[in-house]
């Protein structure tokens, strides 16, 4: 990763540092101001033997469903249901198959006939363990079922940590597009044990990386700075630097989400990446060959793209930022991805889909620089057209050539 020219040591910390019986390091707390939906994020190695505990003074539920994937369950369902355990509180665990396959309708309708089956009631938490999927998808059962269940996150990867495990959004896929059939529907409490990245493949690691480097990217230059300097640490080492990007991340989602909860304004600006992302894995089909992650660094690059040839942002932001990305292993253009016929017509179709279009005219997430992101309304589809095939073609804008990236694998 690029060594920045002045190294950028430390940040602020985010949230406040806790104590939690029987949790050997003190936790990082991130508090989420949603009136009376208002929550904690509990950020640090060691947490998830408190759920139990945290889950039942919270909610005084002794009972619980837990809701996780296949792959998650083999590393880590057995200390959930031991911290549960502990805390007398009785549950079933219902186990999902792995990938984003399963954000679908069909998956959706045998969870509700599970959770139906398991006789849970409102106050009785659903808990998601896992990944995004296992998240959006369980926190959307969690909001419909009995129209509206306790809904706990005990995300399992980088990406839900910092992104998708808070600020409730909940959702599944369909063929049209990424997350069109939803519901905001707030969890009672996050749990992210940052000691669960341990067993995360590292493709995983980055691709959730491409979400921390978001937040940079919208409005905390200082933060982006640091990750320039700190970033190989947040891939490659347990604790320290990944810790404090986990809970800066959280800190600014939160930020964000409590000023405008249900996407009306601001909300939009976490989109940053996605109108674009959204399309790329919608046509690469949710088979695995895109993460999502990956998408989100690929629109990111073309958002910038977009903004430089508006002759709003300076060509070397657009450069750092494909250099930082590229360097974390992450891929910055379509092709990067193998295997997958892009086309412009077939990714402007989703792009037509996106939920942020106002009368039929689709808003955009662009930059004046890193760190200065804003809503744009008036992006005509044929401007996106002509940069998306330029971009397919492999015609580069004159000066906004990329510097060679350094690649460095995460561990
Ligand atoms: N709701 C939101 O605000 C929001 C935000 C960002 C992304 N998302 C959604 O999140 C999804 C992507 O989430 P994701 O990247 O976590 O993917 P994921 O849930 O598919 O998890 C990635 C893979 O890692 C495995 N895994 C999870 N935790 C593990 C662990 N600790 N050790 C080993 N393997 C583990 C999973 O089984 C899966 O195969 C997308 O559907 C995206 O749309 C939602
Ligand atoms: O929380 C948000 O708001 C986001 O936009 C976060 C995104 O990273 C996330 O991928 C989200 O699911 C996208 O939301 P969508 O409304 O565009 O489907
Ligand atoms: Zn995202």
């Amino acid at each position: 990763m690029t060594a920045a020219a002045s190294a950028i040591a430390s940040l602020p910390p985010a949230g406040d540092l806790v104590t939690i019986p029987g949790i050997a390091a003190p936790v990082r707390r991130v508090h989420v101001p949603l009136g009376d939906r208002a929550y904690d994020i509990m950020v640090g190695g060691g947490v998830l033997a408190a759920t139990g505990r945290l889950v039942r003074d919270l909610t005084g539920a002794r009972r619980a469903a837990v809701v996780t994937d296949e792959t998650v369950a083999t590393h880590h369902l057995a200390r959930l249901r031991a911290a549960l355990d502990d805390a007398g509180i009785d549950h079933q665990a219902i186990i999902l198959p792995p990938g984003e396959g399963t954000k679908r309708f069909g998956e959706l309708e045998r969870l509700l006939d599970r959770l139906l089956a398991s006789g849970i009631e409102r106050g009785q938490p659903v808990i998601a363990l896992g990944g995004g999927v296992v998240g959006d998808l369980s926190g959307f059962a969690a909001a419909v079922l009995r129209r509206g269940t306790c809904f706990v996150q005990v995300p399992t990867t980088l990406l839900a940590q910092v992104d998708s495990s808070v600020g409730g959004k909940t959702g599944i896929n369909t063929p049209h597009g990424k997350n069109l059939i939803g519901a905001f529907h707030q969890p009672a409490v996050v749990i992210a044990d940052t000691d669960l990245l341990s067993t995360l493949p590292a493709r995983e690691l980055r691709a959730g990386y491409a979400e921390v480097v978001k937040y940079g990217a919208i409005d905390d230059a200082p933060f982006f700075d640091w990750l320039e300097t700190r970033g190989t640490e947040v891939l490659s080492t347990a604790g320290g630097a990944r810790d404090q990007a986990v809970a800066r991340s959280c800190a600014a989602k939160a930020r964000i989400v409590a000023a405008d909860e249900t996407e009306t304004g601001q909300r939009a600006l976490l989109n940053l990446g996605h109108t674009f992302g959204h399309a790329f894995e919608a046509v690469a089909g949710y088979d695995g060959r895109l993460l999502h992650g990956e998408a989100v660094a690929i629109g990111m690059v073309l958002a910038f793209r977009l903004s430089v040839r508006r002759g709003l942002c300076p060509a070397a932001d657009l450069a750092r930022l494909t250099r930082h990305l590229a360097a974390a292993g992450l891929p910055v253009r379509p092709q990067d991805a193998a295997g997958v016929n892009w086309t412009v017509d077939g990714l402007m179709a989703p792009i037509a889909q996106d939920k942020k279009a106002r009368e039929g005219r689709v808003r955009y997430i662009l930059a004046r620089g890193i760190g200065r992101s804003f809503i744009a309304d008036d992006v005509a589809p044929a401007e996106v057209a002509t940069l998306i095939g330029d971009v397919l073609a492999g015609r580069t804008d004159a000066d906004t050539s990329d510097a060679s990236p350094q690649i460095v694998s995460a561990g």
